[in-house]
């Protein structure tokens, strides 16, 4: 579904992405590893369209989206859910959920009342501006209206952040039933998390990719664990 090849990113003089290839299947969840600082956020960044000195390959359902701008990319139905969430603090739950729906006025109002569902802490909350939600019920509300109003393909950037193990409990369930609707593209840090709700991995190291399979071959891989992940 999405096809990254030979992408080289440039942020200032810095060479960050130095020719990321791999592959997300659809409606499966695809994680990226990596230790801290490797190009993960600039790789989910790049597809977005937000590097501007970004060059080689980026096919999403075989269409070419390097050069184009950041919004005609959420149009063709990526959404992306960024670390920090960039969610408006000033709306109330209901009003993130309907801004969201204005951008897919054919399922828009039914995804809402499904995420509504699938994260009952919202819908108790619908009338609470943003700003005064938990982090892991800010993380929720950053998936949902990403879901609301993409289509096709989710890009997560480390959800698991800063969560209680309950949190992230509920995180991975949630996770797991939106696989069901949707493709996923998922950055983390959570190796336990990542490996039990992950389909297929790539690993980062150094602004490329150096390994990539089904993730039941890597909980089997101990030494790639140990050497890029630093799990032993
Ligand atoms: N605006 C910037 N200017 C200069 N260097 C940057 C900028 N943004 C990111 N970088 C550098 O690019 C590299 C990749 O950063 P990136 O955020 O993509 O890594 P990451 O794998 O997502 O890390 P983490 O897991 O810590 O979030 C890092 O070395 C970082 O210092």
């Amino acid at each position: 579904m999405l096809t990254v090849n030979n992408l080289e990113t440039y942020i200032n003089q810095f060479h960050i992405l130095q020719g990321v290839s791999f592959d997300v299947k659809q409606g499966a969840i695809t994680v990226l590893f990596g230790r801290n600082g490797v190009g993960k956020t600039t790789t989910l960044r790049s597809i977005m369209g937000y590097n501007e000195k970004t060059s080689g390959s980026i096919t999403f359902n075989n269409e070419e989206l390097i050069g184009l701008p950041t919004h005609i990319i959420a149009q063709k139905g990526i959404g992306y859910v960024p670390e920090d969430q960039a969610i408006f603090s000033s709306l109330t739950v209901e009003e993130t959920f309907l801004l969201a729906q204005t951008n897919n006025k054919k399922y828009g109002a039914e995804k809402a009342e499904w995420m509504f569902e699938l994260f009952p802490d919202l819908n108790r909350l619908r009338q609470k501006k943003t700003s005064l939600l938990s982090g892991g019920q800010k993380q929720m509300l950053a998936i949902s209206r990403a879901y609301i109003n993409s289509n096709d393909l989710l890009l997560i950037d480390e959800p698991s952040k800063g969560l209680s193990p309950i949190m992230v409990e509920k995180l991975m369930e949630a996770l797991l039933l939106i696989k069901e609707k949707t493709t996923i593209l998922l950055v983390e840090q959570n190796f336990f998390m990542a490996s039990h709700i992950g389909d297929y991995f790539h690993i980062m190291d150094d602004g490329k990719i150096v390994h990539g399979g089904r993730m039941e071959d890597l909980r089997e891989n101990p030494d790639i664990t140990k050497k890029y992940l630093g799990i032993s």
